[in-house]
């Protein structure tokens, strides 16, 4: 079932200073840890101490030369691609995209967009360039977050919930392009429902307490951040046909990749 040979992989967490992406980029270096060749994980992120004191702690248990923080403003759509460019430039080559950053701010939708929904889209296109096979690249993994906002919608958070939805449409369509091309990447789009992290609680003073608890049992509850990040670390290294995975604290449920018929 392991779909990517592991040793040795170069991937890149956007949103990876802090909450559920330092979580990925945690579990990440957990796994190359174990193999003859370990992993080299790159934060991408606006929040400048966070991301320093989150490479202080990675690099303390990983590895000065496993993990690396940059500043990225994924709106910044030149600062971003250059930055992916330099980075498969310098360490050689970009194996997994995670497409992590975003934000939940109705007050500010316009910047929802283009970080949630832009800034993945510029992430997505510039790896796959990087990293497509017939383009001189050696394939590789990109998954992006999108969330259960990305299947159903959830009071007071619209822009939020387009946002996530655009990723479900804009990743099953990746995967369908490079479905018979020989590009040797697999997209995948994770939909967790809320996630147990101090954030997730904010959303009450939007939506107020009660539809809050009442949108939480309709999801089936709230998700360890550990249990998502496991499901994170099959879906990078072992999964194959599954495109999607909604995550939930009762199991997961995968789409399998649509074939290409129209
Ligand atoms: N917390 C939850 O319950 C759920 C979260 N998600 C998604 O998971 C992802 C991570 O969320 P959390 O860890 O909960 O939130 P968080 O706020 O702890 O992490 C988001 C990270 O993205 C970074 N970021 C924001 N704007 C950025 C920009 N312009 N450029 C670069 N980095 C930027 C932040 O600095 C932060 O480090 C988000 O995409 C969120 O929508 C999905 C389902 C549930
Ligand atoms: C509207 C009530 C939802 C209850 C929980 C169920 C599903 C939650 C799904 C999500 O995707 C969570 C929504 C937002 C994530 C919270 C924070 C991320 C952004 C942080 C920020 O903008 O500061």
């Amino acid at each position: 079932m392991e779909k990517i040979s592991l040793p040795g992989k170069v991937a890149v967490v956007t949103g990876g200073a802090r909450g559920i992406g330092k979580a990925f980029v945690q579990r990440l270096l957990e796994k190359g840890a174990k193999l003859p060749s370990h992993f080299q994980v790159v934060i991408l992120d606006i929040l400048k101490d966070e991301g320093e004191a989150s490479l202080k702690d990675l690099q303390e248990k990983f590895g000065r030369d496993n993990v690396y923080f940059y500043y990225c403003d994924v709106t910044n759509g030149k600062l971003f691609e250059d930055l992916l460019k330099s980075i498969n430039k310098d360490i050689g080559k970009l194996d997994i995209m995670v497409n992590n950053a975003g934000v939940c701010n109705e007050d500010d939708w316009e910047q929802t967009i283009h970080i949630n929904l832009i800034g993945v889209i510029r992430g997505t296109k510039q790896a796959t360039e990087l990293m497509r096979r017939d383009k001189g690249g050696n394939g590789g993994v990109i998954l992006n977050m999108s969330s259960i906002a990305g299947l159903e919608p959830f009071k007071g958070i619209e822009t939020y919930c387009a946002t996530k939805h655009g990723l479900v449409g804009f990743t099953k369509t990746m995967a369908l392009n490079s479905e018979d091309a020989d590009w040797g990447i697999r997209y995948h789009c994770m939909c967790p429902v809320g996630v147990d992290t101090a954030l997730v609680h904010k959303l009450k003073q939007i939506t107020g307490q009660e539809y809050f608890d009442h949108a939480v049992e309709k999801t089936g509850g709230l998700l360890s951040i550990e249990g998502l990040t496991e499901e994170f670390l099959k879906m990078i290294l072992y999964s194959d046909n599954r495109c999607l995975a909604i995550v939930k604290p009762t199991g997961v449920q995968y789409l399998e990749m649509e074939k290409k018929t129209n």
